[in-house]
């Protein structure tokens, strides 16, 4: 965690969600409900299908609703993909960008993921911008250098602690039961907090870094304990209200 930043606990559905599925989004608006909803933000990111259907369920809820990716274009001839405006139009208050598995499927660029991200503050979304490491940059001792890059090119100048929020999760991490170790995360934080500083000055130091890759409830709490550790992004345990709502409670205890 980061002294006087609320941390941001997301889930993201990824190609997962049907109609069925929104008795968990429901189930997660009523259970955020009450006291810890006002130290801690959250957010599910289901597939477009369900989006406004979604927001329409958290009317009353503090659980917000967005995107997964966005155009770089706010309309035009773009078959099959949604635009910024249009998640902004859905009630949706975020989008995710550049997460790994669209660098990879879809060879999205560093240049591409920063045009996104001014699309998304272009229509008032926060930009979610996943950065991280592969297993093999790992091994080879890149991760810093790859986080450095990351940040000086997918994060347009635009960026402020309002309309950006970062997500590192190392690629060997995401949807394989492992994590890094503590002291990893919080070595790889230090640095990208370091590297937001240095680039955006106050505001670098009150962005929110989240830790995203095999999150669950079980080791939730000592992943965000650690120091510039801002929140979550949750692939897998997201899908469940019973587990999304036990990683949110871990902040229970944290922010007591
Ligand atoms: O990619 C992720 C979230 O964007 C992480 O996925 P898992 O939590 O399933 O590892």
């Amino acid at each position: 965690m980061t002294p006087d930043i609320r941390p941001l606990v997301a889930g993201n559905w990824k190609m997962n969600g049907t109609r069925a599925s929104l008795d968990q989004i429901k189930a997660m608006a009523e259970g955020v409900k009450g006291g810890l909803s006002e130290k801690v933000e959250t957010l599910i990111c289901p597939p477009a299908t369900l989006l406004y259907v979604a927001t329409a369920l958290c009317d009353d809820s503090p659980l917000m609703i967005g995107g997964q990716d966005c155009h770089q274009k706010q309309s035009g001839a773009h078959t099959g993909d949604v635009s910024a405006e249009m998640i902004a139009d859905c009630f949706g208050t975020h989008v995710i960008v550049g997460h790994s598995e669209r660098r990879t499927d879809h060879a999205e660029s560093d240049a591409l993921v920063r045009a996104k991200t001014e699309a998304a503050h272009a229509a008032g979304l926060v930009a979610i911008v996943c950065i991280g490491e592969t297993g093999d940059e790992r091994k080879g001792g890149k991760t810093l250098d790859v986080l450095k890059r990351q940040i000086a090119e997918s994060l347009p100048d635009g960026a402020t602690a309002e309309n950006t929020v970062i997500a590192y999760e190392p690629v060997w991490a995401i949807g394989t039961g492992l994590t890094p170790t503590a002291s990893d995360v919080e070595e790889a934080h230090a640095f990208m907090r370091s590297e937001l500083v240095s680039r955006f000055a106050a505001a670098g130091g009150k962005m929110r870094i989240l830790y995203g890759g095999s999150v669950k409830p079980g080791n939730a709490k000592e992943l965000m304990g650690v120091a510039n550790v801002d929140g979550a992004l949750i692939g897998g345990a997201s899908l469940k209200a019973e587990d999304f709502l036990a990683i949110y409670r871990a902040y229970e205890e944290l922010t007591a």
